[in-house]
């Protein structure tokens, strides 16, 4: 049977520790519901004695029901001036009223003497009679051995007679925290092995050794996973690796490398593919972008370029994907770009509903037609629907639902007033001559309005079109004020959303191309939906 591992996530206590990372209790609770739902063991809440917030948030989760995880409180060991009955920081811990509560102490000896100016062997006392004090008052009772791999290179006697009062003390669970991320995994073996000896010395009762890593040295993960493999059988991280400094270990890496390439279990691989969702989830709580070459749940973790990879990746999704993206709740992708091949063009074609065939000449076409303007500045990657056009014009499919005569914009500025601009464009649908003008914040904003009055009447499903991002690029290799810009527009109806690109020495031109583009696209594809 397989090992079964524990897992502790610390989002919501080491992952706020993180720099611009913050969430308030209605963000906490929810996270705290996802990482319930997908079979998380230990939620750490946060630090009850630390602030406000986080004895709000205890308070309210009384009224939440969790399904399966422990809700965990997070604290020190006691003040070395006060009983635990005195110190604030256990009482805290106490009154959140958790299942569980994680004490963290000091094992490395520079920590004791410097950080916490005590003797030695009062460190020792502190953490014994915390964790003694603790032990008959909540269900759970975890001990993290903050900076364990450091004490240990410097003072192994010391730094496993501390996890040995914790034993001592009641800790069921002994994590070894590698606290200033600097460890690499081929130092965790020897440490790990001397650890299992010496829990296995001190008794009859059965210790769970757990791992806690930062990522400091971009280790984290592997040291995690390393922990695991020599036997640790509870890990800590958090969901997209947020934490102090450099990070925490992530998550959403460790779950699928543990269920996926190690064969162990635990209780989230029943519904592992709700971590795509559950990233992103924690991202937008945190108002934070989503990293998009994050392994596993990235954006780009199963998204294919090159055109060796794709025409591979067709015949066999193995050849160049570790697991399959749905495993995780992810999609596979193929990009266009400068680096396609045919099999790109064919794959796209398929999606777009377009007659094309692998020995059609018409491929060749549209593969030197994509090269051609990725040369001169366009890239496709992230305006899927310009090259969706640019694969109907190439096969001759496109259709003018309009001609541009002319458009004009110009710029006002009144004292004390903010400027405006208007646009005024002059075109022709199916031979009826329109002109119309717009006002607008800037020259896009004014032309986008421009247009749409233009041509709503003509093609009302365009009143449900909204303009969501805007991104302009120069484009490096020119110079100043006279370089080459592109622009990248992406828009949204009450379907999905699309994007669009162009590209111009004119900022305004190159505008003018992404947004006519994306108008076009949402006519063929109303067109589409109609018929
Ligand atoms: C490895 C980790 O990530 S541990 C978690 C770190 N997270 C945080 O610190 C976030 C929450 N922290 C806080 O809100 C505050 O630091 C508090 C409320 C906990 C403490 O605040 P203050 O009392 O003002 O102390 P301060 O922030 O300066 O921390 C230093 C104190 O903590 C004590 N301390 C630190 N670690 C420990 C420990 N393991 N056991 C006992 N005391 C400890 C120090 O001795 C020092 O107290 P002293 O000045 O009386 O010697
Ligand atoms: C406990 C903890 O967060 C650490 O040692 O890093």
């Amino acid at each position: 049977m397989a090992r079964v591992i524990q897992l502790y996530d610390t989002t919501l206590r080491d992952g706020t520790q993180a720099e611009n990372f913050n969430l308030s209790v209605d963000d906490k609770i929810k996270v705290c519901r996802q990482l319930d739902r997908i079979g998380i063991d230990f939620i750490e809440g946060g630090w009850p004695g630390s602030n406000p917030l986080a004895v709000a948030f205890f308070e309210r989760m009384r009224n939440v029901e969790l399904q399966h995880a422990k809700l965990t409180a997070f604290g020190s060991t006691r003040h070395f001036q006060k009983p635990p009955e005195a110190d604030g920081n256990i009482q805290a811990l106490l009154a959140a009223k958790t299942p569980a509560i994680t004490i963290f102490g000091k094992s490395w000896d520079i920590h004791v003497i410097d950080a916490l100016r005590i003797e030695l062997e009062d460190n020792l006392k502190i953490i014994e009679d915390s964790l003694a004090y603790l032990r008959p008052r909540v269900q759970h009772l975890i001990y993290d051995a903050e900076h364990f791999f450091d004490g240990f290179k410097n003072n192994r006697e010391y730094c496993l007679a501390t996890i040995g009062k914790a034993i001592k003390g009641g800790a069921e669970t002994v994590v070894l925290c590698d606290t200033n991320g600097g460890t690499l995994p081929h130092e965790i073996p020897e440490i790990m092995q001397r650890v299992q000896q010496f829990c296995s010395e001190q008794g009859a009762r059965a210790i769970r050794l757990g791992i806690h890593a930062h990522n400091d040295s971009e280790t984290a993960v592997a040291n995690a996973l390393m922990g695991v493999h020599l036997g640790a059988n509870h890990v800590q991280g958090t969901i997209n690796g947020f934490g102090e400094r450099c990070g925490n270990a992530n998550l959403t890496s460790i779950i699928p490398a543990l269920i996926f390439k190690m064969g162990l279990e635990c209780k989230v691989g029943k519904r592992i593919d709700q971590l795509y969702t559950t990233a992103r989830m924690v991202n937008e709580l945190a108002n934070l972008p989503h990293n998009r070459y994050q392994p596993y749940v990235g954006e780009s973790a199963f998204a294919h370029k090159g055109g060796v990879h794709i025409s591979a990746v067709q015949r066999n999704p193995m050849t160049y994907e570790h697991i399959a993206p749905e495993k995780v709740g992810n999609i596979r992708r193929v990009l266009v770009s400068d680096q396609s091949g045919k099999a790109n063009i064919l794959l796209k074609a398929q999606k777009y509903g377009l007659d094309v065939h692998q020995d059609d000449a018409m491929v060749a076409s549209i593969v030197a037609e994509l090269k051609r303007l990725e040369n001169s500045g366009y890239q496709f990657e992230a305006a899927e629907a310009s090259f969706e056009l640019l694969m109907r014009r190439t096969m001759g499919l496109h259709r003018d639902f309009f001609q541009l005569e002319t458009f004009r914009v110009i710029h006002h500025t009144f004292d004390q007033h903010p400027p405006v601009t208007e646009a005024t464009i002059r075109l022709y649908v199916d031979g009826k001559e329109v002109h119309t003008a717009s006002m607008g914040d800037g020259p896009v904003n004014a032309l986008d309005r421009a247009l749409r009055k233009a041509l709503t009447r003509f093609y009302p499903g365009l009143e449900d079109m909204e303009l969501v991002d805007y991104k302009v690029r120069v484009l490096t290799g020119e110079h100043g004020t006279g370089a080459k810009v592109r622009v990248l527009v992406e828009t949204k109806d009450l379907e999905k959303s699309w994007g669009t690109v162009g590209v111009s020495v004119n900022i305004i031109e190159a505008s003018w191309l992404a947004l006519v583009d994306s108008i076009n696209y949402k006519l063929i594809k109303d067109e589409k939906n109609n018929h």
